[in-house]
């Protein structure tokens, strides 16, 4: 598994101010349009992580809330979560200071032949595909035997010891999520949750550097993720993420403080499409950088990734079965367009 390698578009628009835009980053009119301002819109649900700990009684009614988030948005906000802020806020200041080091320092870290982590960029399959305005790190977290230490950065000091509580502390929100949202689809916590014994975490830092001709290029592909459920930070201010909503790009607006939650591919494959996931991109802004950090978190990888059967009794399975492994492979090997991967994976 491997993406091929492309230039930091960081180092392009060092050397050169940026105002010049490579034929190989300027996307056609229509793959940018399209935004829907949703000023003064709905927003993307929040949902209160404190109340769905509450005991049963009482935490019933955001419970509803989230399960009607999952049906009707695939994404939510998730407040009162359980990271410490000092963890959160030393995660965003270690980010923010790898991609602020010497790019002879970051390509320390650089992705190698034959490997998706590392600092580089991913899904890139061939010569002539648009590329995103974007480097990114990618690193396994969890479970902690697959970590490769070799591209953990060690500046800034504190970033690997960060990223270990923030990785840990993540992961216990995403499989208390996963539980909640198998309890309200009537199924027992175990069902997914024993899949999640020995999970599978990877993190994915983005860094888009600002663009002068950000209306002509794109930060992030259209998209689903690959996962059960993302937990996404947005680690500095500037806005970029968009959800694709009745045909519609549709921009999030972080709230102060909250994760960004969506539904992946895999729990749409293992709830046999009761809960979808959604297409989403990231845009650039014209002046400044804007960094993110997506948690994805899969099933351990003695699972096979299919329908499940607590669900498919009365019901065909829509989605084709495959082990972990080959589910990931398929992943990578495909450039990123929208949720075709997913398509793919469908049972007609
Ligand atoms: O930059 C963002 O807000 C989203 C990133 C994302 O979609 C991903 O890493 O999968
Ligand atoms: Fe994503």
């Amino acid at each position: 598994m491997e993406s091929l390698p492309v230039p930091s578009v960081q180092a392009m628009v060092a050397a050169t101010g940026g105002a010049d835009v490579p034929p190989r980053y300027l996307r056609p009119a229509e793959a940018v349009a399209g935004i829907v301002d949703g000023e003064g819109e709905a927003q993307i649900p929040i949902i209160d992580y404190r109340r769905l700990l509450l005991e049963l009684d009482r935490r019933g009614e955001e419970s509803a809330r989230l399960h009607r988030a999952c049906q009707e948005w695939g994404f939510f906000q998730l407040i009162n979560h359980s990271v410490p802020h000092d963890v959160v806020e030393a995660m965003k200041a270690n980010i923010q200071q790898f991609f602020q080091l010497p790019a002879e320092t970051k390509k320390r870290f650089a992705q190698e032949r034959g490997q998706l982590e590392g600092y580089g960029q991913l899904f890139v399959v061939s010569e002539d595909q648009k590329l995103d305005w974007a480097d990114m790190l990618y690193l396994y977290t969890q479970p902690p035997e697959s970590r490769n230490t070799k591209f953990w950065p060690d500046q800034p000091v504190n970033f690997r010891s960060t990223l270990d509580r923030y990785s840990g502390a993540v992961k216990e929100i995403a499989d208390s999520l996963l539980a909640m949202l198998a309890e309200n689809l009537g199924l027992k916590q175990e069902v997914i949750a024993d899949r999640c014994v020995g999970g599978v975490q990877s993190v994915r830092m983005n860094y888009y550097p600002p663009c002068a001709q950000a209306d002509k290029v794109v930060g992030f592909s259209p998209h689903s993720d690959a996962d059960l459920l993302t937990l996404v930070l947005q680690v500095n201010h500037v806005q970029g993420l968009q959800i694709k909503r009745n045909g519609s790009w549709f921009p999030v607006r972080p709230v102060e403080g909250a994760l960004i939650v969506n539904i992946g591919d895999i729990f749409e494959i293992f709830t046999n499409g009761r809960y979808r996931s959604i297409e989403h991109r990231a845009v650039v802004d014209p002046k400044e950088e804007r960094l993110s950090a997506a948690a994805f978190h899969s099933p351990n990888i003695h699972s096979t990734i299919g329908p499940l059967k607590e669900l498919t009794a009365d019901e065909d399975e829509a989605y084709k079965t495959v082990d972990h492994e080959n589910f990931m492979r398929l992943f990578f090997a495909t450039k990123l367009e929208g949720k075709s991967f997913l398509d793919r994976m469908k049972l007609k």
